[in-house]
């Protein structure tokens, strides 16, 4: 966070009691809670306009940022990066995409900004830096990587001991305006605004850019606020989790300016690309194609068996064809090839189903891509443009 975004004041964010943030690791300086905010300026126009190329911003570094590669990669989208040092790429397959590397957070600001017009982030940066800004849409809000919680702890020890819940927190007497609670995060934007929707009124902020997990037991702070995904650095630091203390549910999405979608030629085309290659891929890494013979006299009547079991109804019914065998001179189907897609959870329970309806030689294979009709996803990215 740069020194020219504490200075300048946001009127209306809420209004708390002062907080320490530490503008580089170790300097800690008080602020008062309305400026310790991302300033979302307005758009400039005519410098979103200016430049052709459709911008894509891909996280630079973090744990984001190889597992984007991953996922763009597995939709036929490799980014080709001619240098690892460089922060712009491309992707062949989408013409006149530019691809930018940019810490998480400067993805969300320059997406305000109007210099980038698409970016993949974790929806705790969105809701953190994006400030429930209505020039972000979210296109894809469950991208399955990246998942985390925003999750508020406290220690297990001392006054914390027999505290599990947010509301036996608050009521804590110890909390007063003059002894606040004192809350260390790096989401200072998310914070204030969930203690102030859950009644905490005395409460503090301090932020630091990692390690949070120490302050309890510096002597710094009561509590901290931050990510969280397996729990092992809370446990390590002998801190716990609070029941309704957990702000927001993380995960990666691809995330977009209304102002480039509607304005800016050719970008909501590319969204559509994009979102269909995802959703292609993402529905599929859930389920595998099962393939089998199985007797029967006539293909409705092998689809009737196939259906009246639970887990074989495929996603729209099982494709059933007719093996044709020739004997005595004569042509015909005693068997039939029967291909469905069944959930990877559901695998073992749908080749017992099959078996048990006379099913054999059972092949299963991945299954790379599910093209289906027009995704929800796209319907209601339309109707939150109002197209
Ligand atoms: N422990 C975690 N498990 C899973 N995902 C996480 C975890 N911590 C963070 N994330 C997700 O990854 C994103 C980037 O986190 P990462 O730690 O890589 O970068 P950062 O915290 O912005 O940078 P740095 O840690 O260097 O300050 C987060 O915004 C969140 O969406
Ligand atoms: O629940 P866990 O699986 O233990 O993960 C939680 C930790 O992961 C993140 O830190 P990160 O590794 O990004 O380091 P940082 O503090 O430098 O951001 C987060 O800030 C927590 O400290
Ligand atoms: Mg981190």
């Amino acid at each position: 966070m740069s020194l020219s975004m504490l200075s300048a004041p946001m009127p209306s964010l809420p209004v708390f009691s002062s907080s320490y943030i530490s503008v580089k690791r170790t300097v800690w300086c008080r602020v008062s809670q309305s400026q310790v905010a991302v300033v979302n300026g307005p758009v400039d126009d005519a410098r979103v306009l200016e430049r052709n190329e459709i911008r894509i911003g891909l996280p630079s570094k973090g744990r984001m940022a190889a597992d984007t590669l991953d996922l763009l990669k597995d939709c036929q989208l490799s980014v080709k990066q001619v240098n690892p040092r460089q922060y712009v790429a491309e992707i062949p397959q989408l013409s006149n995409a530019e691809v930018w590397f940019q810490r998480p957070k400067d993805i969300v600001r320059k997406l305000l900004s109007g210099d980038l017009d698409l970016g993949f982030v974790g929806l705790d940066t969105v809701s953190e830096y994006g400030q429930d800004n209505e020039d972000l849409i979210l296109v894809h809000d469950a991208l399955e990587y990246g998942d985390c919680r925003l999750s508020l702890a406290i220690p297990k020890y001392g006054i914390f001991e027999n505290i599990n819940s947010l509301k036996e927190l608050a009521q804590m007497p110890q909390w007063t305006y003059e002894k606040p609670l004192r809350v260390a995060t790096g989401f200072n934007y998310l914070g204030p605004k969930f203690m102030r929707e859950n009644g905490l009124k005395h409460v503090t902020f301090s932020t630091a850019d990692g390690a949070l997990e120490a302050a309890p037991a510096m002597g710094i702070a009561d509590a901290i606020l931050d990510l969280v995904s397996s729990g092992t650095t809370l446990r390590e630091n002998n801190l716990k989790e609070i029941e309704g203390g957990i702000l927001l549910e993380s995960q990666a999405v691809l995330v977009a300016s209304r102002k480039s979608l509607i304005e800016r030629k050719g970008t909501l085309d590319m969204t559509h690309e994009i979102l269909e290659r995802l959703e292609a891929h993402l529905r599929a890494i859930g389920q595998f194609t099962v393939t089998a013979n199985m007797r029967g006299s006539s293909a409705e009547e092998v689809a009737e068996r196939i259906l009246s079991q639970p887990s074989l109804s495929g996603l729209q019914g099982p494709t059933v064809s007719p093996v044709f065998c020739k004997s005595d001179g004569r042509v015909a189907a005693d068997y039939y090839a029967i291909v469905i897609c069944v959930p990877k959870k559901a695998l073992y329970k749908s080749v017992q189903q099959l078996r048990a309806i006379g099913g054999s030689g059972v092949l299963i294979s991945p299954l790379t891509y599910i093209f289906d009709e027009e995704t929800p996803r796209w319907r209601e990215l339309l109707s939150k443009l109002g197209l």
